[in-house]
């Protein structure tokens, strides 16, 4: 047996990746990035002689790492030194470090000064021109101890920087800038902290790292809802395929049952109208006639409605198939049939009784009514012509149902008028008791 993909194993499956993206998320989303002072970006000293028009003595020593020796001198108000990684020399579009969790710089330090001031410096054309980058860029800012670097590195979370109080107050920023900024940062820089003391320091930058986020958490939870929210539609829209499949094979079912029984219906109508039809004249045959027979005893115990029977009876038919042949004489049979049929209502129904002789039975029909039918089909018979220009006639015995007799008295009565219209010359109809024309008694 093959092995079919059901719904519930991709709810499975779905389960077990939300579970693991929920779980695993920090790994999944974040990435680390690496700063070498050597590698893409310019890395260069800062001081306040380059900057402020101070004192302070820079030289870049050889060795591993960005090795800064300075000597802060008086000159400058506040003396300072320090390495800056500049990401973009143009100092317009730096990094976006929006989506940075840590920051880990691996630093080390000699100095009488007991803090190191780390800056992320973010360029906006919100708050200055690109040439006035060195005062403009805002200082996302933080301050660490020179205790924290005793292991050679140091580990900032993006939500440790705030801005620079005297960058705000100097450039005379609006509210809305001091919350610190990260989506254009155009340099690292590592300075000598507040206050610092003249003297020889030692700074060596070895290497920076930071984690960046590349999808928000929020956007990585969107992002699973809408994984359930697609497989959800996608439940929806097979059970929509599915119950339309069914109802489509439904209805093609039903389609076939309703034609089965169609032909099954017709088959078996024409199964019993063969049962009770007799195959060479169309009428009723000996079956046919006793079902016909007995559903009119019953209506006539029902209504008490009269029921005429007439027997009728071809006249010397022998000598038609011994002169004409036998399939002349069927023809005369069919023909005759075909003929009574035509002349008689249609509750009357005609029946062949056997060889040459039929029974018409008359519904509603009383004694008189029976006899004048009868008179009507000898006088038709007689001036027929039929198949091959033949001539035939036939006798009548009548006979009616009555509250006297039952059923088999009434045949005998019948079958008696036709053997006295036999006798008495053929060509006639004879009703049980009552004469009906100058060729019927
Ligand atoms: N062609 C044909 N002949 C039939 C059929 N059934 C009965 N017959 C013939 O009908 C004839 C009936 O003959 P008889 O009973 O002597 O009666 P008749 O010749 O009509 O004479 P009367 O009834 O006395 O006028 C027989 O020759 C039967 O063979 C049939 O289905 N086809």
């Amino acid at each position: 047996m093959g092995f079919k993909w059901r719904f519930e194993y991709s709810l499975l499956l779905l389960l077990l990746l939300s579970a693991a993206a929920i779980r695993f998320s920090d790994d999944l989303l974040q990435r680390v990035r690496v700063i070498e002072p050597e590698g893409a970006f310019v890395t260069e000293s800062t001081s306040d002689r380059v900057h402020n028009s101070g004192n302070t003595e820079t030289r870049r020593a050889p060795g591993r790492g960005y090795d800064l020796r300075c000597r802060l001198r008086e000159g400058f108000g506040y003396p300072y030194c320090g390495i800056v990684v500049r990401f973009d020399p143009q100092r317009v579009h730096g990094i976006d470090l929006s989506g940075m969790r840590r920051l880990r710089l691996w630093l080390d330090y000699e100095g009488p000064a007991q803090t190191v001031k780390i800056h992320l410096r973010n360029a906006s054309p919100h708050y200055g021109l690109p040439q006035q980058e060195q005062e403009s860029a805002k200082y996302n800012h933080v301050e660490i101890t020179t205790d924290s670097l005793r292991h050679g590195m140091v580990e900032l979370d993006l939500r440790d920087f705030v801005v620079a109080n005297w960058w705000m107050q100097q450039f005379r920023m609006p509210p809305q800038f001091s919350r610190p900024e990260f989506d254009n940062i155009i340099s690292l820089e590592v300075i000598t902290g507040t206050d610092a003391p003249i003297g020889d320091y030692r700074l060596v930058l070895h290497r920076v790292e930071y984690d960046v986020q590349y999808l928000s958490t929020e956007r990585w939870y969107l992002a699973i809802m809408s994984m359930w929210l697609v497989l959800a539609l996608l439940y929806l829209l097979q059970r929509m395929v599915r119950l339309k499949a069914d109802v489509s094979q439904q209805r093609q079912r039903s389609q076939e049952l309703y034609e089965i029984n169609r032909v099954l219906d017709a088959r078996s109508k024409q199964l019993v109208q063969m049962a009770t039809t007799d195959a060479l004249t169309g009428a009723f045959n000996r079956k046919g006639l006793e079902d016909l027979l007995q559903q009119a005893l019953a209506d006539w115990h029902g209504h008490r409605h009269p029921l005429g029977l007439v027997l009728i009876d071809l006249d010397h038919f022998k000598a038609v198939n011994d002169i004409h042949g036998h399939q002349a004489g069927d023809h005369v049979l069919a023909g005759l049939a075909e003929l009574v049929r035509q002349h008689v209502r249609g509750q009357d129904a005609l029946g062949r009784w056997g060889g040459e002789e039929f029974l018409l039975v008359c519904r509603d029909t009383g004694l008189v009514q029976a006899t004048a039918i009868a008179e009507k089909l000898r006088a038709l018979i007689a001036g027929h012509e039929f198949h091959g220009g033949l001539h035939i006639t036939a006798s009548f015995g009548v006979a009616a149902l009555d509250s006297e007799r039952p059923l088999d008295q009434v045949f005998a009565a019948a079958d008696g008028a036709l053997y006295r219209a036999k006798a008495e010359g053929r060509n006639s109809v004879v009703a049980e008791s009552v004469a009906a024309s100058p060729t019927s008694r």
